[in-house]
């Protein structure tokens, strides 16, 4: 089958017929309405904390539909706010769009951001690997983090300087400059969470979300970087009809929250 992508051919409208779950009723992303938040004390009660080993960062590999950077989840750990048990940190990644006015893939009362940087965590209390959790509605969590344009972000800037070596679909590099997630999250620990899934296909309705409030800023240069990414294979022609299979855009629209609570944490 056509591997699923972001172009008119093979993107969110089509993904229903190979992945039937990108149809579901607890799909992301969403617009987050902030006046249907509700404010819960037990999110107050159990503060969100998290643990990172900056060294556990291992590859960072373009798969395609962006790049990703791969970690090896020993020691790391993310409890607390809406979660049972522990989470291990499994990647991260991130998704933009052809220019600045849009990119994230959550909005917020119907704005878009730059782009959005996802930290993928997965139930290590109750499951074997990130692959086996992604089948579970508690298998997984991804903390959100909203990027808007501003002053050049140091620790991306880790990212963006590999971008060169990973220029085609499938290549993949060592992180030899320890990239610290922890660095990357914003100041004010503010956030949304609802029940939702995966992004991308197959679209499980496995993910808590978190997405936090406070937006992180990144250069208008670190964003052309990510879109000199290639979808293609180095040697192959560019099966994409994108602009010389430049990876110019791979965000999701939203879906509607249907009948899910959208809880918040913080003013
Ligand atoms: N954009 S996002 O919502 O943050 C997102 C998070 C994780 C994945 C993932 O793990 N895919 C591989 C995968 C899929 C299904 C089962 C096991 C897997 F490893 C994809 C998208
Ligand atoms: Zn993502």
């Amino acid at each position: 089958a056509a591997e699923w992508g972001y172009t008119k051919r093979n993107g969110p409208f089509t993904w229903a017929k190979n992945y039937p779950t990108a149809a579901g009723i607890r799909q992301s992303p969403v617009d987050i309405d902030t006046a249907l938040a509700t404010s819960d004390s037990s999110l107050e009660s159990k503060p969100l904390r998290w643990k990172y080993v900056p060294q556990n960062t291992r590859t960072i590999v373009n798969s395609g539909h962006g790049w990703r950077v791969d970690v090896d989840s020993e020691g790391s750990e993310l409890v607390g706010g809406p979660l049972e048990g522990t989470y291990k940190l499994q990647q991260f990644h991130c998704h933009w769009g052809s220019s600045s006015d849009k990119g994230s893939e959550h909005t917020v009362d119907g704005q878009s951001y730059a782009a959005e940087l996802h930290l993928v965590h997965w139930n290590s209390s109750k499951y074997a690997d990130c692959g086996e959790a992604a089948d579970y509605p508690d298998g997984l969590t991804v903390l959100g983090v909203l990027l808007k344009v501003g002053a050049k972000n140091p620790e991306l800037q880790k990212v963006i300087d590999l971008i060169p070596s990973i220029s085609h679909r499938g290549e993949k590099t060592e992180v030899k400059e320890a990239i610290d997630p922890a660095k990357m999250l914003p100041k004010t620990l503010s956030y949304w969470t609802y029940l939702g899934s995966l992004t991308v296909p197959p679209c499980n309705e496995s993910v808590t979300w978190i997405l936090f409030k406070e937006p992180v800023e990144v250069s208008e240069e670190q964003l052309a970087a990510f879109r000199s990414l290639r979808c293609y294979k180095r040697g192959e022609e560019c099966p994409c009809d994108e602009v010389d299979g430049l990876l110019i855009s791979n965000y999701r629209p939203t879906l509607p929250l249907g009948t899910r609570e959208l809880r918040e944490c913080g003013s």
